[in-house]
């Protein structure tokens, strides 16, 4: 399986204005991260409000320039475009945000909502823009006479899944996923996953999946990154990070869940039997060891 996305020694600095022609702080938002996705997965990122997912992120869609550091795309590092990014990178890599309400035009139909990138990016012909705005209805499991209704009139996992159908649009080859599913209800999230993941099946999608709910970026990640204070503190395959944490913030972060896992549990407590046979045999005279 081939790279398609690959992040190395990222920085990323905010300045906070000017006070007295001095600087007045500068925050380092993101400090030396690294990973890298395969075509076709998900890489999830995880984290505390506030850890530096976001900016990671805005990095990869150009919508922040990092301080140091290089993000390649199919090999292309994307950080040298400066302030000029192609239209075919814009149409390569799409975002869903985590407020569809906020990310949609009230104002404007569907059909408009959809058809509109796939004319700015070429990417319908004239005269067939209603037949693709119904494939892609149909593909996100919405009706095609969503498209003649606002984005007022639809619930909020169906506005997701305009979004979704928008970052699809303009047939995209890796999706930054920011929070997709944090504000809808719980049945809808798994609703919206499972739409997600369908989705990367049948058009080979990589994403980049965004969240701060670890036991949510499992079911989808292949590989997980734990960010904390702007740092990756521990990556690695999805069950390996979730079932057996190394990092005390990687497991704060899994005990903060609402509804613990039971594999998780199960796991925790096999590690702590383990921890304990291993204290008892190495302490000759304690617990159930061999005595020395
Ligand atoms: N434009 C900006 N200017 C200054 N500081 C910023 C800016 N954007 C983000 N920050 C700061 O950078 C840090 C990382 O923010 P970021 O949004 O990347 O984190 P996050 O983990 O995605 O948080 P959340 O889940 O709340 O979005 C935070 O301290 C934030 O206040």
């Amino acid at each position: 399986m081939s790279t398609l996305l690959e992040v190395e020694d990222l920085w990323i600095r905010y300045e906070g204005g000017y006070l007295l022609a001095r600087r007045a702080h500068e925050k380092v938002a993101v400090r030396g991260v690294s990973f890298a996705v395969a075509e076709g997965q998900t890489f999830g990122l995880v984290g505390e409000s506030g850890s530096g997912k976001s900016s990671v992120g805005k990095a990869i869609l150009r919508l922040v320039q990092p301080s140091s550091g290089a993000i390649r795309f199919d090999g292309q590092d994307i950080v040298e475009f400066g302030r000029k990014t192609p239209l075919s990178y814009r149409g390569d890599v799409q975002v869903i945000f985590q407020d569809p309400w906020s990310s949609l035009n009230a104002r404007a139909p569907i059909g408009r909502i959809l058809a509109e990138p796939m004319r700015r990016h070429g990417r319908v012909a004239p005269g067939k823009e209603r037949h693709r705005v119904v494939e892609l209805l149909e593909r996100v499991g919405l009706a095609p006479n969503h498209a003649d209704r606002l984005p007022s009139q639809l619930s909020g996992g169906q506005r997701q899944r305009v979004a979704i159908a928008r970052a699809l649009a303009v047939e995209p080859r890796l999706i930054v996923c920011d929070e997709p599913v944090s504000a809808l209800d719980v049945s809808t999230q798994g609703q919206v996953i499972n739409l997600l993941q369908d989705l990367q099946e049948q058009l080979g999608l990589t994403y980049v999946f965004i969240a701060h709910d670890l036991g949510v970026v499992r079911h989808i990640s292949q590989q997980i990154g734990v960010m904390a204070s702007g740092e990756l503190v521990e990556t690695g395959l999805a069950d390996d990070v979730y079932l057996r944490p190394q990092h005390s913030y990687t497991r704060a972060l899994i005990d903060a869940e609402p509804l613990p896992d039971p594999d998780y549990q199960r796991e925790r407590r096999r590690a702590r039997r383990t921890a304990a046979q291993n204290t008892a045999d190495a302490v000759p005279g304690t617990g159930s060891g061999p005595a020395r």
